[in-house]
């Protein structure tokens, strides 16, 4: 169980994160949605030990974070932030590789370049395997990185919108394979989204940031409402529910689309006349 106690970030004068108190639990996939600049990432880079905790605390299966013991705490969290430049001479398979880091010696064993020739092939991106990852394009190299936690074996996964420049077809891959590893592997997983329908999707558990403040905490069906979303964006949606009770959200736009309609009547006049 991860375990979050008053948790607060600031900056200077800049609160980023305030008083988070939460108990996320193992073999769960929990998504945090929020408008932008709410604290997503400061969250999770403060819950890798990369941004000081102003107050409060945080633990993982009862060992608490400490400053001093930083290295042991980061070597059991599998780490995906948002951005995904990679300006390194190595290939794809080199990089999945060093997801290895902390074990490996001199060499590497056939057991490691066999474990992140299996992480490639499980998201069916083998073919980049001997790719320089400077030559991969922005999805290629999201799909890369998440092959690079997976053979981390992390106790707890962080990922900050790691679908971000994904296709529906990888996307789909990325948050299946993380969900059933989740499950399998009795993770504690922390996921940051943007896509309201993906996280209802794939979402044990939401997070629901704004003013970097927990708003609501629950599962998808009893969490996603018309009411919530329109506070948080200040965008009007429907909120409807297919067969199986999983909320979905539509958009709705504030104006018609007169200028298409005029449009659409100039052509058929055109092709009329
Ligand atoms: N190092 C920093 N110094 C000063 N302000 C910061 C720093 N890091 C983050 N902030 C501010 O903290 C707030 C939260 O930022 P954060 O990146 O956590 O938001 P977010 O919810 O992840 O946003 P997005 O959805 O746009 O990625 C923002 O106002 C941001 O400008």
């Amino acid at each position: 169980m991860l375990e979050l106690h008053d948790l607060t970030l600031r900056i200077g004068e800049l609160t980023l994160v305030e008083g988070l108190n939460l108990q996320l639990h193992a073999g769960q996939l929990h998504v945090i949605i929020g408008p932008n600049g709410t604290g997503k990432t400061s969250l999770l880079r403060a819950l890798f030990g990369e941004l000081p905790l102003t107050r409060g605390g945080v633990r993982l299966h009862g060992t608490p974070m400490t400053p001093h013991a930083l290295t042991a705490w980061r070597q059991g969290i599998g780490y995906m932030p948002q951005n995904t430049q990679l300006d390194l001479d190595l290939s794809a398979l080199e990089v999945v590789v060093l997801g290895r880091l902390q074990r490996l010696s001199m060499r590497l064993s056939d057991d490691d370049l066999r474990a992140a020739l299996e992480a490639l092939q499980a998201l069916d991106i083998a073919h980049l395997a001997d790719r320089p990852v400077h030559t991969l394009s922005g999805g290629q190299r999201q799909m890369v990185l998440f092959a690079q936690v997976l053979l981390r074996q992390p106790r707890l996964m962080l990922l900050d919108e790691p679908v971000s420049a994904l296709d529906l077809k990888h996307q789909m891959q990325l948050m299946e394979h993380l969900q059933a590893q989740t499950t399998e592997q009795g993770w504690v997983s922390v996921a940051v989204l943007h896509d309201l329908n993906l996280a209802a999707q794939f979402a044990d558990q939401l997070i629901v940031l704004g003013d970097g403040r927990l708003q609501a905490f629950g599962p998808p069906a009893e969490v996603l409402s018309r009411d919530l979303i329109h506070r948080l964006y200040h965008v009007p949606v429907d909120v409807h529910h297919d067969r199986d009770g999983q909320p979905y959200v539509r958009t709705l736009r504030a104006t018609r689309p007169a200028a298409r309609e005029g449009v659409a009547h100039a052509v058929c006049g055109t092709t009329g006349a």
